[in-house]
């Protein structure tokens, strides 16, 4: 089987082209296939598909080989894919689990439109909302030496969430206009270098608080921008923009 490797702020993805539907969709063999050991190695596998009404679709497995809710950098990079492959020229309409994304390609810097968010509730002084996935955000201080795993992995695993699974950032302000996220991803059960809808999240509580409209997001994989505009309670034309880029293609025996 022919597949490619993206990353997205070091976020990355075995993407496999599979318009023909050959790909077996088994999680076993998923789970191999990202494994960095004795696999392929990545946070996650995509299968870009037709679709009839789209320029294209976005089928999304975590690491674990469970197929999961939506994935921003993985959305950001199967544009770029899609672009690759000259399936669009600048702008395209792709269909995910969590419904239609617009993007656009300028220079290698993908912009993705996210869902609008409704709601963004509290658990004591944190927040939770969903963006596509579902996100715990918790703002620290010293993030940079904050330990991101067991913090994560404790409220990921705790009661309320235990069950569905929860995806969980932590967030440091770096200026008005900056913030720095780390996340603990549900379904990869570690720290990844970058987390889009996860940065998406916790942007929106930042710019909820600060009135803003845009903010520069550090990651441990890059940076990011999210821009989104208030409405109401309501977030809307929500955009998150960053590089994406192409590692390398092969083949493998794994299937
Ligand atoms: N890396 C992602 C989020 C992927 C989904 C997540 N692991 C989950 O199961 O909710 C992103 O960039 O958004």
């Amino acid at each position: 089987m022919e597949f490619y490797k993206y990353q997205g702020t070091g976020n990355d993805f075995v993407m496999v082209d599979n318009r023909d539907l050959q790909f077996p969709k088994d999680k076993t063999i998923i789970e191999k296939l990202c494994d960095r050991r004795f696999g392929i190695g990545a946070d996650g596998l995509i299968l870009l598909e037709n679709d009839p009404d789209y320029d294209f679709k976005m089928v999304y497995y975590n690491s674990d080989g469970g197929e999961s809710t939506m994935c921003g950098n993985g959305g950001r990079c199967l544009v770029a894919f899609a672009f690759f492959l000259d399936i669009f020229e600048d702008k395209c309409k792709f269909m995910a689990i969590d419904g239609e994304h617009e993007a656009e390609v300028h220079n290698g810097i993908i912009k993705l439109k996210m869902i609008n968010v409704d709601t963004i509730s509290h658990d004591g002084n944190d927040f939770v909302l969903n963006t596509g996935s579902p996100h715990y955000v918790k703002y620290v201080e010293n993030l940079s030496d904050y330990n991101v795993y067991t913090e994560g992995n404790g409220i990921r695993n705790s009661e309320n969430y235990r069950e569905k699974g929860i995806n969980v950032n932590f967030v440091e302000k770096i200026s008005d206009q900056e913030i720095f996220v780390r996340t603990y991803e549900r379904g990869v059960e570690d720290e990844t270098y970058s987390c889009g809808t996860g940065v998406t999240a916790s942007a929106l509580t930042f710019l909820q608080k600060h009135h803003l409209t845009s903010v520069k997001v550090k990651t441990l994989g890059g940076n990011l921008k999210v821009y989104a505009e208030k409405n109401g309670d309501s977030f809307q034309n929500i955009w998150l923009e960053g590089p994406a880029k192409q590692v390398f293609r092969g083949k493998t025996d794994i299937l």
